[in-house]
């Protein structure tokens, strides 16, 4: 055969499947009916097994490649189902009465001290408000839970050091919601206490975290690096010491903030170097124009489970831009699982997605729809 009879005949087949699979969609809609009227639940693990296994055993040297096909309609054929219940009505109702901002945004945990990133960021999202400073990020969760503070706000990631583990943790356990974000592009500089030569400085005090980040500047002055709590502290000792030879590696607001002198200006290894920041609350609020959303959920140890929800997302056209996995603590190497994804829930298709999804995944909750600062 040529290559152009080939591609006939698969055109042909695609088009006697077509029906099938449309008829096949009919029969899960006349399924729900009967589902609803007898108060069943969409999924039937069990049935969907024995399917598998006999479609697997049968397909021959295609038996994965048939398992995969047939799970794939079968989620579709779920998320018809699901749609058509209008599953996840404590979901909707939630997401139908969050509020679209909160009343009281007054005092804000966040970590570090005055002229630290986190505050930086905190002022790009809230201009007016009083931050309260936390020296660890389940300080900040505790002080949202103990209603210390109204909201709080904490870094999830970094463009050059990647997530920040402890956070998704914490995010996981409370699982409170997260109703805004934003990335501030983090730019280093070196400043000390007198206006001085940048030859003259040998030693550098800054947050590791800094430190690594400014690591071929250091290397090529040959400089001595120690290490700090966090770049805001390092800045204040420095002003402290009032000292020569010695500088803090820190934002430009923090060397304003403590009355230094920038001997050195964006000293970073990378001009790009961003973090991203998220705030959360106890309570849901989703602000007009939100076009972030979060979520969590842990998988079965199965083959393809992951898989099989990754396709829901590409089957409703939404793209996703994280995931992160972090083990269960008291559970042998099963994860929780966060995704961040492009959508906004007032949108039906992506309503009934994760209403389905929160039907039938374990440990799954919804986080937050929310706007992103850029
Ligand atoms: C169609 C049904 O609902 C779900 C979808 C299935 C399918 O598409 O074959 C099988 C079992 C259920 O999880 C059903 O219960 O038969």
């Amino acid at each position: 055969m040529t290559l152009e009879e080939i591609r006939k005949e698969i055109d042909q087949i695609d088009e006697a499947l077509l029906p099938l699979f449309l008829k096949r969609m009919e029969c899960a809609k006349a399924v729900a009916v009967i589902k609803k009227e007898t108060g069943q639940p969409v999924l039937n693990a069990e049935r969907e097994q024995a399917i598998l296994n006999r479609i697997g055993s049968r397909a021959g040297e295609f038996g994965g490649e048939a398992r995969m096909l047939y799970a794939n309609m079968m989620d579709m054929s779920r998320s018809l189902q699901h749609s058509l219940l209008g599953s996840g009505q404590e979901l909707r109702a939630a997401i139908r009465d969050a509020g679209v901002k909160p009343e009281k945004a007054e005092k804000i945990a966040c970590l570090g001290e005055i002229g630290s990133y986190s505050h930086e960021a905190l002022l790009q999202l809230y201009p007016h408000t009083f931050p309260l400073f936390y020296q660890d990020f389940g300080g900040i969760f505790a002080a949202v839970e103990s209603g210390e503070a109204d909201l709080g706000l904490l870094p999830v990631e970094n463009s050059s050091a990647g997530s920040v583990g402890e956070v998704y943790d914490l995010i996981l356990q409370y699982r409170y919601s997260i109703i805004a974000a934003t990335t501030l592009l983090v730019r280093h500089c070196m400043a000390s206490a007198k206006k001085v030569d940048p030859r003259s400085i040998r030693t550098v005090y800054s947050h590791p975290q800094a430190l690594s980040q400014c690591s071929v500047y250091i290397e090529k002055n040959d400089l001595h690096a120690l290490p700090c709590s966090s770049t805001a502290a390092a800045a204040q000792m420095i002003a402290q010491r009032q000292e020569a030879g010695i500088a803090a590696i820190c934002s430009e607001h923090a060397a304003k903030q403590y009355k230094l002198h920038i001997v050195q200006n964006d000293i970073q290894n990378t001009s790009n170097n961003r973090t991203r920041f998220i705030v959360i609350s106890r309570r849901l609020y989703i602000p007009d124009g939100a076009q972030k959303i979060s979520l969590c959920f842990s998988l079965p140890h199965k083959t393809g489970s992951l898989y099989s929800v990754l396709a829901r997302f590409a089957a409703a056209g939404l793209n996703l831009t994280k995931i992160e996995s972090r083990p269960i603590a008291e559970r042998n190497f099963e994860y929780d699982f966060y995704l961040d994804f492009t959508g906004n829930v007032h949108e039906e298709r992506t309503l009934n997605l994760l209403c389905a999804l929160n039907d039938e995944l374990p440990r799954f909750s919804f986080l937050g729809n929310y706007t992103e600062n850029e």
